[in-house]
């Protein structure tokens, strides 16, 4: 393949659009949430009247979707969706992820793990041998934020609260993020086991129990098919 120069954003349009292979048509899409889900949800927009709706990880991608005319569903109204489509902060080569750069982190695990498949979509710079370099986004109780930086300081990371304008950032769920840098996350399914119990954390942003099933990596040289069994 010849390589494209293509800049970051449109390695986004390209993968978003390359998503839409993979909507069930007549069936609700379970929809991420990201500047790179973004890029789905307008080619998404292109194809509404073959789709029933979505189901939303987020206030922002629910908005965008509501704006385009298609229609979102509660996620208790759904039983199972065919397919979830997101994006990652990190994803290594058995498709566990770091994800929640954008803070939408729990409700993105919610809608993952009533969906039969998940899809990720992302440009090459998110692939990664081992998961941690970015920074992991746990999303927290605001009463056990200090304890639980605290017992990653403990690990040999470190951690602090996200901030937005000036204060603590909140999240949909009323909620505070910390993220923590300095990890290698070795075994991310014990990893996201282990750290999911501590008291006081909501979600942590480790995704290998709801990994991905397939990627679609955008590269210079065109859109890869990662399959992960
Ligand atoms: O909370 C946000 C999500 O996990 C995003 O899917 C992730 O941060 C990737 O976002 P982007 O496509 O903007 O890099």
């Amino acid at each position: 393949m010849t390589a494209l120069s293509l800049t970051q954003d449109e390695l986004k349009t390209l993968v978003g659009h390359a998503a839409l292979d993979y909507v069930v048509e007549g069936e609700i899409v379970g929809v991420g949430t990201g500047s790179t889900v973004n890029k789905f949800i307008e080619a998404l927009g292109t194809i509404k009247g073959k789709i029933r709706g979505a189901v939303s990880s987020s206030v922002a991608s629910t908005q965008r979707l509501q704006a385009l005319g298609i229609e979102v569903f509660d996620s208790n109204a759904v039983e199972e969706l065919a397919v979830y489509i997101d994006g990652a902060d990190e994803i290594d080569g058995s498709g566990f992820m770091i994800k929640g750069g954008g803070a939408a982190l729990t409700r993105e695990k919610i809608v993952a793990a009533q969906s039969r498949s998940f899809v990720c979509i992302a440009d090459a710079s998110k692939r990664v041998q081992v998961l941690g370099a970015f920074p992991l986004p746990v999303e927290v109780v605001p009463m056990a934020a200090r304890r639980i930086v605290r017992q990653f300081e403990r690990m040999g990371g470190l951690a602090q609260v996200r901030e937005k304008d000036g204060a603590a950032l909140v999240t949909d769920n009323g909620q505070h993020i910390i993220d923590v840098s300095g990890l290698q996350i070795s075994d991310p399914l014990g990893f996201e086991t282990a750290v999911s119990q501590w008291p006081g954390v909501v979600t942590v942003g480790v995704f290998a129990h709801q990994r991905a099933h397939v990627c679609l990596l955008a590269t210079p040289s065109g859109v890869e098919t990662l399959r992960f069994g």
